[in-house]
């Protein structure tokens, strides 16, 4: 495994160097890989002479070729912007350029090829210390049993690699993620809870629990989900969106809205027109939305989008809200386009009740709980039916018809919580027959409604064929009120009573967890900082001095907290802070520029670096 290892440079004999770093910087914060350059006033070690009489020689001819330095752009991204406008350096890049491995750090001498630019080997002075500057991503993070809350938390995406895109690609920063989260990995709750005394407290009890964490992260996670990332995965290597776009056979854009993901393999059918789901970010606000698109439509009656207005007007916390319609030939045909609210990780009551994997997994819990019948319990049926008439009694109320009453087209957005999907889609498509038909579209709902709860206490798609031996099954299972329930609605129609504020209470309360989610782990990182920097049992510690492989936590803290503006105003920002804390969690590769309150010491290093090392303190104090 090749190791990137802090550089040191001197700075008297460094002035070309530097301004070759300065170059970079203009165009980014990260200019060199790991250079570490100090003032003369530097203090010297024997190794550190022996590492200056290197410098000395060999300095200035690192990769050179031609007489030429290698350029640094070349080692750092592969390729040099600036290479046919102006810039000086060797750009001859199929060298292969081979860093110091690891495993001997002290080893300065490179292989034929490889850059000869001195290399600062940290002093470290146990085999932990070692070791504990492996690359975070491939090491499993160990935790002393007492203060298992302070250890180096498992990375937030613990097993993520990250791959440079290749030499000919525009953005040298993009990275792709190859793997998916690992939710396991999170700080499990410890075993031995119950023996702790009444007045301690496992750290876990100040987080979120573990479980609702892991929900709301995967719901994170498939609303960044795109097309080039899925085939990432698949093949391992660079497509760009657009290449990866086209063969998939889906436009780049489409009205406002761009990357465009499949939530489905296979194509739908609405009223006899396949359709097809999509993911897809706007443009204007950024925001994930779905795309329902329905393939071949033509708009006859341009009247018929002023259906869509009325439906716009429905906020309603039990149906997928719907923003807007379009006609679009992107597609390469003429689709008509419905745009609703995104519900990331939600499934259809088809596919949670009716699907085989439903059923077979139905099957064995029946097997093994020795049980016969309700499948669904009939607490959750309740909740079902209240929600489904809450929905339905907002759209009559508006003198609207849903018509989508069917389990393929109620999504389930979390735990038994429902919403009526494609709202208003049959009414376009069917425009010209709605003004007159609407009641009797109101009086289809409530049969569809009651055969929707046969459906699914029965769990069969087909009993409401032999409506007799259903109402049977229903007396067996339910409580009559269930029966009478399914009963009324079949024959006439019904009013419930609304529960919709209490859905939307819920509903803001999620957001506002979600945004908390992490705090958790910033507090623990914090407290973790908090406990290492400025230590007195640190003082005479020469690895924390100017010179020390931690003298860069020192730098990190006053990097995050005492920067000061051009008119000398200390910076408050606070979204600075979270961003450094949460590169710092992750360990990203990512480097960053520290220099001194003196600014005579300026450091060059990634996150992944001073997360190692911050770990490496923390482990000296426990
Ligand atoms: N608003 C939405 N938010 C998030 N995901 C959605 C949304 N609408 C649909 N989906 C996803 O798209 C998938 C397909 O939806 P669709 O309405 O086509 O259901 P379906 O079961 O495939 O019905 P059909 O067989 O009629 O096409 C669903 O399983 C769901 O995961």
């Amino acid at each position: 495994m090749k190791a990137i290892l802090p550089v040191i440079l001197r700075k008297r004999e460094s002035d070309a160097r530097l301004s070759h770093l300065i170059h970079d910087r203009e165009r980014c914060e990260i200019a060199s890989p790991d250079v570490f350059f100090t003032p003369s006033k530097r203090r010297r070690s024997p190794t550190n002479n022996k590492r200056d009489r290197n410098l000395d020689n060999d300095d200035f001819d690192f990769g050179a070729s031609n007489g030429k330095r290698l350029c640094r752009n070349v080692i750092i991204h592969g390729f040099c912007k600036f290479q046919d406008k102006g810039c000086e350096f060797n750009h001859e890049n199929e060298k292969s350029f081979v860093l110091p491995q690891l495993e001997t750090p002290r080893n300065t001498t490179v292989s034929a090829g490889s850059i000869h630019a001195p290399v600062f080997v940290p002093k470290y002075t146990s085999q932990q210390d070692l070791v504990s500057i492996m690359p975070i991503l491939s090491s499993v993070p160990s935790r002393s049993a007492s203060f298992s809350q302070f250890a180096l938390a498992p990375s937030y995406i613990p097993n993520y690699q990250q791959t440079m895109i290749p030499n000919n690609s525009s953005d040298p920063y993009y990275f792709v993620n190859n793997a998916n989260p690992q939710y396991h990995k999170y700080q499990p709750t410890l075993p031995h809870v119950a023996n702790l005394s009444t007045h301690h407290r496992v750290a876990q009890s100040f987080s979120i629990p573990d479980n609702l964490r892991e929900k709301l992260l995967k719901r994170n996670e498939a609303s960044i989900l795109t097309v080039s990332g899925k085939l990432e995965e698949k093949v391992g290597n660079y497509m760009s969106q657009n290449d990866i776009a086209r063969e998939r056979g889906l436009p780049e854009q489409v009205h406002v809205y761009h990357s465009l993901y499949p939530l489905e393999e296979k194509p739908g059918k609405i009223l006899g027109h396949s359709s097809w789901v999509y993911k897809a970010i706007c443009r204007t606000s950024g925001k994930h939305y779905t795309m329902v698109r329905v393939e071949g439509f033509r708009l006859v009656n341009e009247k018929a989008m002023s259906i869509v207005k009325q439906w716009r007007k429905i906020k309603h916390a039990n149906i997928v809200a719907v923003r807007e319609a379009f006609t679009t030939r992107a597609f390469g045909d003429s689709s008509l386009v419905f745009v609703y609210d995104y519900h990331p990780c939600s499934i259809t009551l088809a596919e949670a009740y009716f699907s085989p994997q439903a059923q077979a997994l139905l099957h064995a819990r029946f097997q093994a709980a020795g049980i016969n019948g309700m499948p669904v319990p009939e607490t959750t049926l309740w909740s079902f039916i209240t929600q489904i008439a809450s929905a339905i009694k907002t759209i009559h109320g508006k003198g609207l018809a849903v018509r989508t009453i069917e389990p393929s087209k109620i999504l389930m957005t979390g735990k038994n919580r429902l919403r009526l999907n494609c709202a208003g889609l049959y009414d376009l498509i069917q425009f010209d027959h709605i003004a007159q038909n609407t009641p009797i579209y109101q009086q289809e709902d409530l049969l569809s409604f009651g055969k929707l709860i046969i459906t699914l206490a029965c769990h069969s798609t087909q009993s409401s064929i032999n409506l007799p031996q259903s109402f049977e099954y229903l007396t067996r299972f339910y409580t009559p009120d269930v029966k009478n329930v399914a009963l009324y609605l079949l024959s006439k129609p019904t009013h419930t009573k609304s529960i919709d504020h209490v859905f939307n209470y819920a509903d803001s309360l999620e957001t506002n967890l979600g945004r908390e989610l992490e705090n958790g782990r910033i507090t623990k990182l914090l407290s973790k900082l908090g406990f290492i920097n400025e230590r007195p049992e640190f003082d005479q510690d020469p690895r924390w001095s100017e010179t020390g492989d931690r003298y860069m936590i020192k730098l990190f803290r006053d990097y995050m907290f005492h920067q000061v503006n051009e008119m000398g105003v200390p910076v408050t920002d606070m979204s600075h802070i979270i961003t450094c804390l949460n590169k710092l969690d992750v360990g990203v590769d990512e480097k960053i520029l520290l220099t001194s309150r003196d600014e005579q010491t300026s450091i060059i290093v990634s996150y992944k670096e001073l997360k190692t090392c911050i770990h490496a303190a923390f482990q000296d104090i426990i």
